[in-house]
């Protein structure tokens, strides 16, 4: 691995046990990792694979039961290095009865941020995020998509190197979504490191540059999302303006060169696509807007 690694995992291993301290949950077993500066990594799995554990592991925020973690080149359950990380949990753990403002003013103050940088970047934050209509309301009348939001902005309040995400798309409508996967995408532009959780595949396949696969505690795939969905033996050709003529020629080409043609029609765009280019069109131009829906063939 070329780039510098920011997180570095050395057979990381942990082992719930119960009360009476027998082995309960093999939550991790011998986790190889390297994460490196500036690079969205995300870490998929089912449920109980082992995620959540890895993330508290990398934080400190548990003891491994076997082998290392170094974050910044520091071990893990050193306290000091949690100053250069910011974490969104995958649940909301935010004071309900502080409004926005004083939600990161409160956290602003626990880094010793000045007063007025924090001034200065608790505004940003807030219009970064763009919740600045909520600024002054009360948390616990935040719908569940300005939660994320403002956790957001709360796990970003101390300028941190590197960023730990758990389920940042969560409960966010579609363009929430993709504003959240914008963010992301602006933060490696700014030249942070991302490390984010999520069940969400399609949103892990939009912004992640490499991906680690768990199951059951295990290592179970590692590369470059590009690389790993690339299918190597099918070409694609995307073209525009062809004739029949055309379509036929070209489908005798591949016949004649013992290829097999799998597919020769119009691509369908995607439903994000489709769903955030009637909206930004709606919001253009107000008013209603119904198209008829085809009417189906009839049938003898
Ligand atoms: N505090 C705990 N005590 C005992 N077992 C635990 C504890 N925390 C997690 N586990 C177990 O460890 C395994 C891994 O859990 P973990 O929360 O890391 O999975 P995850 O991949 O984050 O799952 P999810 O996608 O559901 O959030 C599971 O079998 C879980 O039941």
């Amino acid at each position: 691995m070329s780039g510098e690694a920011v997180i570095e995992t050395r057979a990381l291993s942990k082992v719930y046990r119960d009360f009476w301290g027998r082995q309960k949950v093999r939550a991790l077993k011998a986790l190889d990792l390297e994460v490196n500066k500036g690079e969205i990594f995300g870490l998929l799995g089912p449920n109980g694979s082992g995620k959540t554990t890895t993330i508290k592991l990398l934080l400190g925020l548990l003891f491994p039961t076997d082998g290392q973690a170094l974050i910044f080149g520091k071990p893990a359950t050193d306290v000091s290095k949690n100053e250069r990380i910011g974490y969104l949990p995958e649940e909301s753990y935010l004071y309900k009865f502080l409004n926005a403002e004083e939600t990161l003013d409160f956290y602003g103050r626990l880094f010793d941020i000045p007063a007025d940088v924090r001034k200065e970047r608790i505004d940003k934050l807030i219009k970064l995020v763009k919740i600045d209509g909520a600024r002054k309301r009360q948390l616990r009348e935040y719908s569940k998509g300005m939660t994320r939001r403002i956790g957001l902005a709360q796990a970003l309040i101390n300028d941190p190197d590197l960023i730990l995400l758990d389920e940042p798309t969560s409960g966010l409508d579609p363009i929430g979504t993709r504003e959240m996967k914008d963010m992301i995408l602006d933060l490696r532009d700014q030249g942070k490191t991302v490390v984010m959780c999520s069940h969400l595949l399609a949103d892990v396949q939009d912004v992640c540059d490499r991906i680690a696969i768990l199951h059951q505690g295990e290592l179970k795939e590692l590369g470059r999302v590009d690389s790993l969905l690339t299918v190597e033996d099918v070409t694609q050709i995307r073209a525009r303006g062809l004739s029949d003529a055309c379509r036929d020629e070209i489908k005798g080409v591949i016949s004649r060169h013992e290829g097999e043609l799998l597919e020769c029609d119009n691509p369908t765009t995607t439903l994000e696509d489709l769903f955030l280019s009637i909206v930004s069109d709606s919001e253009a131009r107000p008013g209603r807007r119904v198209v008829a829906e085809a009417a189906p063939t009839p049938t003898n």
